[in-house]
């Protein structure tokens, strides 16, 4: 484990200490175990000498006894001389009663040797006396026996034994130390030696597999189990190292997609610790201050207060003191604050307790409001404002309609309310297209705004029908009117001036309705409806006018609502059938198809003449319905007449078509499914179409005429000449028939004119290599003049007028017949 591993030196080694303990331990033990082993030979030794001492000593004593009893000197020194038996008698003396020896004799100082622990015996002779008696009672004392011993020469032997003895001991107990040392050395030491170099060489922060090697024999003893022990701790070691540089992975990892995550998120993310230091910052908080995240991180708050305005400065630092305090999260829903570009930003805040790093902290969430309330702004005004002109519409202006109603209630000065609808924008629009229409219409809600004062309410409440408030006009009923009709013709004058769009100069004019106002406890939206009446009346005078509303106006404007309301059931109760005004060959007199002409059946009116139900199915929207019907009805009849012998496949059936009819893209389907289900040949069924419906959205248009004509069914095109359709449009529509309109056809005797458009008409459709219908003929004269400019075909009250089913049928049956006898 490198350089975590602490190398001993040689004496703080374990075997050297090892070593000095045991060496000690053998010197003491030693010394204990011999020196009592030597105390027990002393004790024997003492013993020994004590007794061979005696035994002399007895066996001398008798003898002793008797030369002192006889004074015999002989026997006294062969006494004497005879008790030196052993080296170590320094002195013998037999003593008399008297004190004086009878005999004596000291051993030679020759043999006496010196030795090491001679100074160390304090009293080297030992003196030994017995008393000589006459008798064996002893009662009787005359002498002593006195012999002295060297003790030095006495234990000369034993010490030397004792030396030995305690030599080889500790000499046994060291060398058994040493073996001792030496099997610890191989068995403990040197493989702890081992176990710890092993150790050494492990990276203790990135074992990396590696593990300690048992050192070989230690298997199964302690320094095996250790080393296991120790590579189980390893183990651990690893895991937990793996387990935590995977969990710093992990936080890591965690932290990397929360940054990314933040910076990604389009609202700023900032963590405040409760100093008010930016402790987190996402790039989009970083960016709008034009900072990098790195530069904000760490900086105080204020960095970014200075933007805020004063009071959302000081609600900012309320809030996040609340948010500190009471640890709950708070809403701000609204605050602004100025970018450093100087932009004016609406935020949205969301203010969280939060614990950053330990510490209390506050997370707040903005999210930049300005685009949505920007959007807010924007779809309010959406919601009161028409999106073509940005005029008021319907329910904005009833709202100020009603204001200044009562303002005027209140205050007694009268105001006026102008409805205006232009005239034929509905021909503009179908002959120019949507386009130019609504370019009109915007130009047109220009001009009444420049017209009116800027106090004035001008809205749109839909297709071409505008509305002024004018409030304010004075107190005099008379005044005001007077004052109320040259405003109108204000208006009405502006837009009859000409209006230059896709470059036609276009002449259009309006019908107005005038109603003023106060007037009784009528409401605003009666007030409107008075206003409408009005400008419809103006329409039945022939358009172009503007008049003020009487009460008498009101039942008009009643008889079209309820025009309105029996046309949504005429359907369903069967009240819509078809006429059919022949179409003639003037060359054969033959009669060589028809126009199915629509027809309403009114239970109180009687028949309704489409000229007045038409316009109002279109502006109900009902024409789709009622046209496939029609389509239905027609191929229905055709069928009929087939099957009764009175329609042969070369005749063909007119059908009016719509502009709203065509321009469903369903259209094709339904033609195809009404002549299928009739099982009649297409090339029996024309379709009669308007310029109108022709121009606007011209290859479309072509796409499905296509697609119808390839199918059989042939196109005319109706009332051609009156829009605002031109060569060139007409050259590229795939159409069959050029029907000339009858207001051409009406005066052709008389207007030359006419008799003029009538011929470029017939001309063009012969360039064109389309057939031709006059339309109206009603005269000789008309016949006569379209056949001498070549245009034989025609439909008119000359040969028949529109005639129920049953009439057209006699006729069918009784003019086929005649001419086919003639
Ligand atoms: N979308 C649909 N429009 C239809 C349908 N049926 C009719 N119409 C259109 O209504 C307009 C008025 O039609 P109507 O009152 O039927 O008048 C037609 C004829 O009666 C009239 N006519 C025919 N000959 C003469 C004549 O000699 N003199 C004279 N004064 N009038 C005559 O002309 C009308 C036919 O016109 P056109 O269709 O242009 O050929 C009219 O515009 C119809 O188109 C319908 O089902 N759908």
């Amino acid at each position: 484990m490198h350089s975590s591993v602490y190398k001993p030196k040689f004496l703080q080694r374990l075997s050297f200490r090892l070593a000095r303990s045991g060496v000690i331990l053998a010197l003491v033990v030693s010394l204990v175990t011999s020196g009592y082993q030597v105390y027990l030979d002393f004790q024997d030794e003492r013993r020994s000498l004590d007794n061979s001492i005696e035994r002399v000593m007895d066996a001398s004593k008798f003898a002793a006894s008797r030369a002192v009893h006889t004074l015999d000197y002989n026997l006294a020194n062969e006494v004497v001389n005879g008790m030196f038996v052993y080296d170590f008698v320094t002195y013998v003396a037999i003593i008399d009663e008297l004190g004086n020896p009878l005999a004596e004799r000291s051993s030679e100082p020759a043999r006496q040797n010196a030795h090491w622990y001679d100074s160390l015996i304090s009293n080297r002779t030992r003196r030994m006396e017995t008393q000589l008696e006459t008798d064996a009672l002893g009662s009787d004392v005359y002498g002593l026996l006195r012999m002295e011993l060297d003790l030095v020469l006495a234990y000369e032997s034993f010490v030397d034994r004792a030396l030995s003895t305690l030599a080889l001991g500790i000499g046994k107990n060291f060398i058994l130390t040493l073996l001792f040392l030496a099997v610890f050395y191989r068995l403990v030491t040197k493989p702890l030696t081992l176990v710890s170099t092993s150790l050494d060489d492990i990276d203790a922060n990135n074992p990396d597999g590696q593990r300690l090697p048992i050192p070989r024999g230690h298997e199964k003893d302690e320094l095996g189990l250790l080393t296991n022990n120790i590579n189980v701790y390893l183990n651990s070691v690893e895991k937990l190292i793996n387990d935590n540089s995977r969990a710093r992975y992990q936080v890591e990892e965690s932290y990397n997609n929360m940054r990314r995550l933040i910076d990604n998120l389009p609202h700023m993310i900032y963590v405040k610790d409760s100093s008010g230091r930016l402790v987190l910052v996402n790039k989009t908080f970083a960016r709008a201050f034009q900072l990098d995240v790195d530069e904000l991180t760490g900086e105080h708050q204020t960095v970014i207060l200075d933007h805020y305005e004063e009071k959302s400065r000081e609600l900012i630092v309320e809030a996040d003191n609340k948010v500190l305090a009471d640890q709950e999260s708070l809403f701000i829903p609204e605050f602004e604050w100025v970018d450093p570009a100087g932009n004016y930003t609406a935020m949205e805040l969301r203010i969280l307790p939060l614990e950053f790093r330990g510490e209390p902290a506050i997370l707040s969430v903005g999210v930049d409001i300005t685009e949505r309330k920007r959007n807010q702004a924007r779809m309010q005004h959406m919601a009161y404002h028409d999106p073509l002109t940005d005029l008021p519409n319907r329910h904005l202006f009833l709202d100020r309609l009603d204001q200044s109603l009562r303002r005027a209630i209140r205050s007694g000065q009268l105001g006026a309310l102008v409805f205006v609808d232009l005239d034929n924008f509905k021909n503009i629009n179908d002959s120019l297209g949507h386009s130019a229409g609504d370019t009109l219409l915007r130009q047109a809600a220009g001009r009444l705004r420049e017209v009116v004062r800027s106090e004035d309410t001008v809205a749109r409440l839909g297709g071409d029908e505008f509305v002024i408030c004018m409030s304010d006009l004075g107190s005099d009923p008379d005044e005001v009117t007077l004052l109320a009709n040259q405003r109108t013709e204000e208006l009405h004058h502006t837009l009859s001036e000409p209006f230059f769009i896709s470059g036609h100069r276009l002449l259009v004019t309006a019908s107005l309705g005038v109603a003023l106002f106060p007037d009784g406890d009528t409401s605003a939206s009666e007030l409107l409806r008075n206003a409408d009446t009005a400008m419809y009346q103006a329409k039945a005078r022939g358009k172009d006018t503007y008049i003020q509303f009487e009460q008498s106006m009101a039942e008009a404007t009643t008889f079209r609502l309820t025009m309105e309301s029996d046309l949504r059931n005429a359907l369903d109760r069967e009240q819509f059938f078809l006429t059919y005004q022949p179409q003639v060959d003037a060359a054969t007199n033959r009669i060589i198809g028809a126009e199915a002409l629509l027809r309403w059946h009114h239970p109180v009116r009687g028949v309704v003449s489409p000229v007045e139900f038409i316009p109002v199915l279109e502006g109900m929207g009902l024409i789709v319905k009622v046209g496939e019907w029609t389509l239905r009805a027609a191929c229905r009849a055709v069928r009929d007449w087939m099957d009764r012998g009175l329609w042969t496949d070369s005749m063909v059936l007119g059908i009016n078509v719509s502009p709203q009819q065509f321009s469903q893209p369903e259209f094709f389907d339904q033609v195809r499914q009404a002549i299928d289900d009739a099982g009649i040949p297409a090339r029996c069924i024309d379709l009669e179409i308007t310029e109108g419906m022709v121009i606007n959205e011209v290859e479309e248009t072509i796409i499905r005429m296509n697609q119808i004509r390839e199918f059989g069914v042939t196109f005319s095109i109706d009332d051609f000449g009156t829009g605002y359709s031109s060569l060139s449009y007409l050259k590229r529509l795939p159409l069959d028939v050029l029907k000339v309109d009858q207001s051409f056809v009406r005066d052709l005797s008389t207007d030359s004119n006419d008799a003029a458009i009538v011929e470029t008409i017939l001309a063009m459709a012969r360039h064109l290599k389309l057939e031709t219908i006059a339309e109206g003929v009603e005269l000789e004269e008309q016949l006569e003049f379209l056949k001498s400019k070549g245009c034989n075909r025609y439909q008119g009250y000359y040969f028949s007028p529109p005639l129920r089913v049953e009439e057209f049928e006699a006729l069918l049956k009784n003019h086929q017949h005649i001419t086919e006898t003639l």
